[in-house]
């Protein structure tokens, strides 16, 4: 049949005879007979496979993946039982989902030179095309720089830049409010994750961009439009061969342009702040306390300092952290407004707990409830169903006698373990109180769960020995934008029983169309006056 095949592909290409069609169909077939070897000669052993990848019918199956790959994921994890590593057949690989406790942190755990970080990363998001040219490896072959600019200058600073972030989020979502349609009793509509994408976007661009650009309008418009091109190039890209990348990616970013917006702005700032520096102007990240001067000061070598890998790493970081932060406060908003008993809970806590003082090492420190809310949103939403994806490079045994072979892609499934109810007593019920301690005595003499915790059980901040390093960052802000919502407005949704997700391969995304209705609150308590 394949010679077949192959006889009237080069007889149409000779004769010019045939339509457009058949040369699509031929090469099409070729194209997926290809796939379908290369998923079969890397096939993984001694595991679980859910659905084999060689049936003509799995071709669309494929198309099921990106509808609902999450899905797919959840429903296999339940039939096979809690705790067995599988794997599942998806666009071009196997996904091997470790289940196994010994599996996950052997994943966890595992070098760069076996499980690659930065190639499954290259794979999902393309980023030579969508992070301005930035390139894994040498100048930095660690991420030393981002890492260290946001684990520990970031955090470092996070008490002085307290004033600028609450003005920052009152601002912005006072904005918002006041540009809102007006309804009926002073309720006004918003699209709940444009507001959110809207309020993460003005506090992140001024953070990792400063004073002089991160608060101007064109700057944070083209840092909105910037991060869901990256999603929308990286995902199509991805469903199309891999020598197409190259013409679609840079065509879809050159289209909306946000990029190239996004590195003009750039890359004068970052030119300037070199110039300062060499100069040896004194206390530079006092005068400006953000990520471009703790950039360029943590980039020594001259490959580092080169003004196009600086502007990537700073656009590489305004990616990490807006996109899932928007969605961590979309979901936030969501429970807030589905578990209304909280609103009340959490507006009591605060009047009681926050600590506004300009000197208070941690104003959320006694707010135990709002901290638990915040585990039990993050553990039933994580932005996607797989963390710790790592691409393969050498075949792997697992602990569990699985054999992975290279070219495959492993991953621990988040969503999945979440829900495994050995570990969390009634997984899929909503439980604001879950991570609570038991009682004011535990609270004030012990260890309390925290947002930024980690730990191989939860697994929202990726592997436990190299977590997320923004993730203090995230847990400040989202609880300063909480309780300045809780404080000053009321809540609701819009449409109370609407579908509030959409899922695209393994990401689940906030529906566009949800709204929330928000209203200034009556007796506004004056959270800036609160102390303990
Ligand atoms: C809710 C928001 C966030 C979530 C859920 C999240 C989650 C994660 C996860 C799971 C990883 C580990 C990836 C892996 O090893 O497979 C990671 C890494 C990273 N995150 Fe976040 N993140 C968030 C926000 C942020 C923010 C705000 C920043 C920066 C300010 C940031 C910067 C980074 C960086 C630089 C890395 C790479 C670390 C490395 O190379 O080891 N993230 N994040």
């Amino acid at each position: 049949m394949l010679q077949n095949l192959l006889q009237g592909l080069a007889s149409i290409l000779t004769h010019r005879s045939g339509d457009v069609f058949t040369v699509l169909l031929v090469v099409s077939v070729l194209w997926r007979a290809t796939v379908v070897l290369r998923i079969y000669s890397s096939r993984p052993r001694h595991i679980p496979i859910e659905a084999k990848p060689y049936p003509f019918r799995r071709w669309f199956k494929d198309f099921d993946f990106i509808l609902d790959g999450s899905t797919q994921i959840l429903k296999a994890y339940k039939k096979l039982g809690a705790g067995l590593t599988f794997a599942i057949p998806s666009m071009g690989e196997y996904q091997i989902l470790a289940s196994d406790p010994r599996d996950i942190e052997a994943i966890c755990n595992a070098s760069e030179e076996t499980l690659s970080f930065h190639e499954a990363m290259t794979d999902r998001l393309k980023h030579y095309y969508t992070i301005y040219r930035f390139k894994y490896g040498e100048p930095d072959p660690n991420d030393s720089i981002p890492k260290r600019v946001v684990k520990v200058l970031l955090r470092m600073q996070l008490d002085a830049l307290r004033p600028t972030i609450d003005e920052k989020i009152r601002k912005a979502v006072d904005a918002q409010f006041e540009t809102a349609a007006a309804l009926k009793d002073d309720w006004r509509a918003l699209p709940t994750f444009f507001f959110a994408k809207s309020v993460v976007e003005e506090l992140n661009a001024r953070v990792i961009l400063g004073e002089e650009i991160g608060n101007k309008r064109e700057c944070i418009d083209a840092a909105l439009r910037y991060v869901g091109d990256v999603v929308f190039a990286a995902e199509v890209a991805r469903q199309f061969p891999a020598f197409l990348t190259p013409i679609i990616a840079p065509a879809i970013m050159r289209w909306s342009g946000a990029m190239n917006k996004l590195v003009d702005l750039i890359s004068p700032v970052v030119e300037e702040r070199k110039r300062l520096q060499a100069a040896g102007v004194p206390d530079l990240s006092k005068k400006y306390a953000d990520c471009i001067q703790w950039t360029v000061e943590s980039s020594k070598t001259p490959a580092q300092r080169e003004t196009p890998r600086l502007v990537a790493v700073l656009i590489g970081l305004l990616l990490a952290s807006s996109h899932q932060m928007s969605l961590t406060l979309t979901y936030v908003l969501y429970a807030l407004c589905d578990h209304p008993e909280y609103i009340i809970e959490l507006r009591r806590e605060i009047e009681e707990g926050f600590d506004a003082r300009p000197g208070s090492s941690n104003p959320f420190k006694k707010l135990y409830l709002l901290e638990s809310f915040l585990l039990e949103v993050a553990r039933l939403n994580p932005p996607d169903a797989l963390v710790v994806q790592r691409k393969v490079k050498k075949p792997i045994l697992l602990p569990s006698g699985a054999f992975i072979p290279a070219n495959n892609l492993v991953a621990v499934p988040q969503q999945a373990l979440a829900r495994n109810s050995a570990v969390f007593s009634n997984p899929d019920t909503f439980d604001g109180r879950r991570f609570l301690p038991g009682n004011d005595y535990i609270r004030e003499t012990e260890a309390v769960t925290k947002f930024t915790d980690v730990k191989y059980s939860y697994m929202f901040w990726g592997p436990p020995r190299k977590p997320c390093p923004g993730r203090w960052y995230v847990s400040h802000t989202l609880k300063a934008v909480v309780v300045h919502l809780l404080m000053n407005y009321d809540m609701k949704l819009e449409q109370k029983n609407a579908k509030k997700y959409f899922l695209w391969t393994t990401a689940i995304l906030p529906r566009p169309t949800i709204g929330i209705l928000l209203r200034k609150k009556k007796n506004v308590v004056d959270v800036g006056r609160l102390a303990m």
